[in-house]
């Protein structure tokens, strides 16, 4: 009775936990799915039965990812971590995976578990959450964390292609009197503006991305010669100026721009930001609406 008991609780898990279960043979032909893995991967269990589970591989790990699984699963009778599977309808999802080795009495492995729960809903957190952490929730545009990392590749890529890099700093002329005029949400969309407004007038390989408050940077890769990041400043300067309507309101955002170059005015993402902000300060001085390199220092 007790036996009885016992495996009917047992099949009671399997049909209804919502973890997918897999039990293969040794030579990992599937010989039972619960309904769990069924809603998961969108299969009949009669399209299973039989099959090797490579039929649901998503093709996003390679054949060395699939052999360490083998590998550990047999030294060890155990693997777990994270893995993407595909569903029938072609769909590539992340499932957590524990897959055991069963044995016999006499120690020989018979069957092997495959337990996995569908992580969809984990990730999307995770992405949401990593994206934010890159991001300027007003722009959308990369923020500083993101823009350093990124201006050390591209500074790498440079040492490789033996080009150079420019570093643009852009920062509003008194945007305080905009915000103090018309109120903070205007200073808001202006900000938004600006951001698409530097975004359009780059290239693609080129980066955008704000530091902050009424600041942006902008990246000029594969640069051949300093005339082109001059001739880049002029046209984001034009590009911002042109006029815009707000709730009403009539604007035409004015800059000054900081150019710093890689690698005559520094060799680090923080030397080149910070040649690049005082060339901007330079241009404040200049009587802004203007771009400017940094001074050279008196002799
Ligand atoms: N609307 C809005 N304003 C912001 C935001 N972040 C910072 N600011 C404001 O941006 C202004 C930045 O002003 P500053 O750059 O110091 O000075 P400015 O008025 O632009 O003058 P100059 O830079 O000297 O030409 C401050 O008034 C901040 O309060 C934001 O996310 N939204």
């Amino acid at each position: 009775r007790h036996r009885l008991a016992r495996s009917w609780t047992t099949s009671l898990v399997f049909d209804h936990t919502d973890l997918g279960i897999i039990v293969t043979d040794t030579r990992a032909n599937i010989v039972a799915v619960n309904p769990a893995y069924c809603r998961m991967s969108g299969y009949a269990a009669e399209e299973l039965i039989d099959h090797n589970p490579r039929i649901q591989q998503s093709g996003r790990h390679d054949k060395a990812f699939y052999r360490e699984l083998w590998r550990t699963l047999q030294a060890s009778g155990q693997w777990q971590g994270e893995i993407w599977n595909r569903r029938r309808n072609g769909e590539a999802y992340p499932v957590w995976q524990n897959i055991s080795a069963v044995r016999d009495s006499r120690g020989r492995v018979v069957q092997y578990l495959a337990v996995m729960s569908d992580i969809t809903p984990v990730k999307a957190v995770q992405e949401r959450l990593d994206h934010l952490a890159h991001h300027d929730a007003l722009t959308g545009l990369p923020n500083r964390l993101h823009f350093m990392a990124a201006l050390e590749r591209s500074l790498a890529h440079a040492d490789r292609e033996r080009t150079s890099v420019a570093l643009l700093f852009v920062d509003l002329d008194h945007f305080k009197s905009i915000n103090d005029s018309f109120g903070h949400a205007v200073g808001d969309q202006l900000l938004a503006a600006v951001a698409r407004r530097l975004q359009r007038t780059v290239r693609s390989e080129d980066m955008v991305a704000r530091l902050g408050g009424d600041e942006f940077v902008v990246t000029l890769a594969n640069l051949r010669e300093r005339d082109e990041a001059v001739r880049i400043a002029r046209k984001l300067l034009a590009e911002l100026q042109e006029a815009l309507d707000i709730d009403g309101q009539r604007l035409a955002p004015a800059a000054s721009i900081g150019i710093a170059l890689y690698p005559g005015d520094g060799g680090t993402p923080a030397e080149l930001l910070a040649a690049a902000d005082e060339a901007m300060y330079e241009a404040k001085r200049r009587g802004r609406h203007t771009f400017a390199f940094r001074p050279s220092p008196p002799s």
